[in-house]
């Protein structure tokens, strides 16, 4: 089931923060999320997981627009793992996850062996099945972030939208999430601030005040005019000799002679 939007805006004050974003998200493609700070990228992500209502445009989820779903079906097709996700304190890893059960259950259908597998699943591919019973105010940060995406991996969306998942992470868990993701039978987007990581994904949308200034595959996307214009970087790009792939190093450009 894909997932679109077409002009979609948000303002605040009268400052537009998103605005005009058409995309669609190929069916089970991982697509990298990049911009400057501030350039509108979580805020987009929470019009495309409908928990922030558009200003302008609509955001389509297969032939249907979100605004118009039982907030349930869209729970059942949409994760979001946000940038400061937080959670109430007094409960464990294992009662986290477990939430992510909720848009399945109802009184018809009770919690059940399926959904205790699911969480343990879900536990064990972010490597935190170790801590299911840790009350969670005793995790870390990176520890707190693996249990979020944990959360949204039990919800066993179609559509996975992650805002800075590797925040936080050494790493190696930074790695293993990113290859996680990427291996998922999901639809996913993935705002990341690591250019490197972002060549890793199918393709890579860049943001830029607001406005959606490339969609394409990351080699084309990420030129280093582009990154010129909107980062205010020269990148110089060289290539790994074991696999032969692409590698950013980035000056300011002030740096540059
Ligand atoms: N509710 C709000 N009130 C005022 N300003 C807001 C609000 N929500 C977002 N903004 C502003 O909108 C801009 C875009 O924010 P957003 O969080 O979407 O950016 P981002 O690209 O995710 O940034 P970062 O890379 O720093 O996480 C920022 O300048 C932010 O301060």
């Amino acid at each position: 089931m894909n997932l679109s939007c077409e002009n979609l805006g948000w303002s605040v004050r009268g400052q537009s923060i998103v605005d005009g974003v058409t995309l669609e998200v190929r069916e089970g493609e991982t697509l990298g999320l990049i911009g400057p700070n501030g350039s509108g990228k979580s805020t987009l992500l929470k019009m495309l997981a409908g928990i922030q209502r558009p200003m302008r445009g609509k955001v389509m989820l297969g032939q249907r627009s979100l605004g118009d779903l039982p907030q349930r079906e869209v729970a059942r097709g949409i994760a979001l793992v946000e940038q400061q996700a937080d959670t109430a304190d007094r409960i464990t890893v294992r009662d986290a996850v477990e939430l992510g059960r909720t848009p399945w259950l109802s009184a018809l259908r009770p919690w059940s062996e399926d959904d205790s597998r699911i969480v343990a699943r879900a536990l064990d591919a972010v490597e935190m099945t170790a801590f299911d019973g840790r009350p969670w105010h005793t995790l870390s940060g990176g520890e707190r972030q693996r249990v979020h995406i944990a959360r949204a991996l039990a919800q066993e969306p179609r559509i996975l939208l992650l805002d800075e998942p590797t925040n936080h992470l050494d790493i190696h868990h930074q790695l293993s999430i990113l290859d996680l993701v990427r291996k998922l039978p999901t639809t996913n987007v993935v705002a990341l601030h690591d250019l490197n990581q972002a060549m890793e994904c199918d393709r890579i949308a860049l943001m830029h005040r607001g406005h959606l200034v490339a969609l394409g595959m990351p080699e084309e996307v990420l030129t280093s005019d582009r990154l010129r214009r909107v980062f205010a970087v020269s990148a110089r790009v060289m290539i790994d000799p074991d696999d032969g792939r692409r590698l950013f190093r980035f000056h300011r450009l002030e740096q540059m002679s």
